[in-house]
Formats: C-alpha cells, sequence, structure tokens
C-alpha cells in the first residue's frame, strides 16, 4: 500500500504537525497495551521531532521505550552518535525512565566489533518484546538520506536482502562512519506504523523518486508495513517536485 504523505508550509510548521501525530500515537498506544515503543534515527529527524515534542506535557513519557533504528559504532559521546543526537534533542528535556532508554552497547561500538553490537542489540529486543516472534514496534521514525536510505539500508546493499536477522551488522556503510548497526526491513515492515520525516530542497529530487516512482525498489520504498501503515512528514521545499496530488496535509 503506498505511503500517505503529510507536506507542511516550512519545518516549524512540519514539527508541530508530527508533535500531534506522536501524541496521538502514544494515546493508542497506552490505551491498548499500557506502554509506547518508539524507535529512531539519527542525522536531522531527531531535531525536527524534538522541536515542540520536547515540551509536550499531555504525553506521559513515563510509558515510552525508547530503541535505535540504526546506529554509528562510536562511543556514546562522539558527534556521530546517533543516540547522542536524541539524547541532547529530546531525551534530556523529558522525563522518560533512564531504564527505559536502549542504546548500542557502547564498548562493542567504541571497539567496532559491529556483530558483537549487533548481537547484543538484538538481545535488548528479545528481553523488551520476547524472543518467539519479530518485534513490533508501535512507531518507528525514520530519517531518509539524499541517497533514498533508511536507517543504515543503503541502496545495492546485500543486507537489503536480509530475512532473519532483526539486528544486522555493516562494516561497509558508504556514508561514513563505515561500521554500523540497523534494524532490518523484517523489522521495519512489521511496526504498527512507520513514519518518515524529512525536509530541506535538497531532499527533493530523492522525495519525487520515492513517492512517484514506486518501481525503483529504493530502500525507503521497502519500507510498507506488513499490518501497519507508513507515513511521510515533510517541509514544501521537500515536496519540491511533487505532483500536489501526491501529497495532502495534516489536520491538527
Ligand atoms: O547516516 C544516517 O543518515 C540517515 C539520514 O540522515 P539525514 O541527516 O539525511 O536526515 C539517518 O536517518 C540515519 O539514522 C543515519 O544513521
Amino acid at each position: 500500500m503506498s505511503p500517505t504523505v503529510y507536506a507542511f508550509d516550512n519545518t516549524d510548521a512540519l514539527s508541530a504537525g508530527l508533535n500531534a501525530f506522536v501524541e496521538k500515537v502514544s494515546r493508542d498506544a497506552i490505551a491498548d497495551h499500557g506502554k509506547v515503543s518508539v524507535a529512531i534515527s539519527g542525522g536531522s529527524l531527531p531535531k525536527l521531532l524534538a522541536k515542540d515534542l520536547k515540551n509536550n506535557k499531555n504525553i506521559d513519557f513515563s510509558k515510552w521505550h525508547m530503541f535505535w533504528a540504526d546506529e554509528r559504532c562510536v562511543g556514546y559521546d562522539d558527534v556521530d552518535s546517533n543516540y547522542k543526537e536524541v539524547k541532547t534533542q529530546l531525551l534530556d528535556a523529558i522525563p522518560i525512565p533512564a531504564s527505559h532508554i536502549h542504546p548500542i552497547q557502547e564498548a562493542a561500538a567504541i571497539a567496532k566489533n559491529t556483530e558483537a553490537a549487533a548481537q547484543d542489540y538484538q538481545k535488548q529486543l528479545e528481553a523488551f518484546f520476547g524472543a518467539s516472534s519479530l518485534p513490533r514496534f508501535d512507531l518507528i521514525l525514520l530519517g531518509m538520506g539524499p541517497d533514498g536510505h533508511c536507517c543504515s539500508l543503503f541502496p545495492g546493499h546485500p543486507l537489503l536482502q536480509e530475512t532473519h536477522r532483526w539486528v544486522a551488522p555493516i562494516n561497509d556503510s558508504p556514508k561514513p562512519p563505515p561500521e554500523r548497526i540497523t534494524l532490518t526491513f523484517p523489522v521495519v515492515n512489521h511496526a504498527r506504523l512507520v513514519a518518515f520525516v524529512t525536509a530541506g530542497e535538497g531532499k527533493q529530487d530523492m522525495v519525487q523518486k520515492i513517492i512517484e516512482q514506486p518501481e525503483l525498489n529504493l530502500p525507503c520504498q521497502r519500507v510498507q508495513p506488513t499490518s501497519g501503515s507508513a507515513y511521510w512528514f515533510i517541509d514544501q521545499a521537500a515536496a519540491g517536485q511533487l505532483k500536489p496530488s501526491s501529497y495532502g496535509r495534516y489536520k491538527l
């Protein structure tokens, strides 16, 4: 099924719309099963997400559990750490319990032992979701790279074919740093909801390809939740090459 695309006049409006969307996801998940599992990417997403969300007093963040959709194998304080970016932008400002924050194992990341880091992260997912069936995140928040990658799943990379592992190591990411871990498509596509968030003119070519040329089979296009839904939250600059019929407006 095609994703639902929401375009906003600017990044402030995008952050406001995303905040409203996440508030509803959180309320629905807590009403349904008492907690909220979220996986998040790095890059430009955390700042866009956090702008309004960090001040949202209508969300019970004590019920949130935060995981990462992908992570670079660096220390927690490294400028390349997705954990650090999410922590600085969002987690330090919201009342989420420390025990509900699930970053990559730092020792394995610093050692650039991607295999150990991926295995440990799979264990963390098994401990939270149970080991017997695929994790089902309430919400996976993803960015989109200018080459159409999401998580650390890059165009043409063999990891796109992964069907067994929940978390995979990667040692040859075309975008630095090369050593990373990533959720795989089986996990991403088992989520209840996946929301892409991207902004800026530099993304408009790729947004057009992904939304209007599905035959390209780029990584972002392979995100098709089997019993869930996919959304795109983009600003007008990123929507610059889309046909008006390809997107709608989010009602706050
Ligand atoms: O390397 C990565 O890049 C993507 C996209 O980042 P952006 O800065 O172009 O928004 C990001 O989603 C991913 O988590 C990250 O590891």
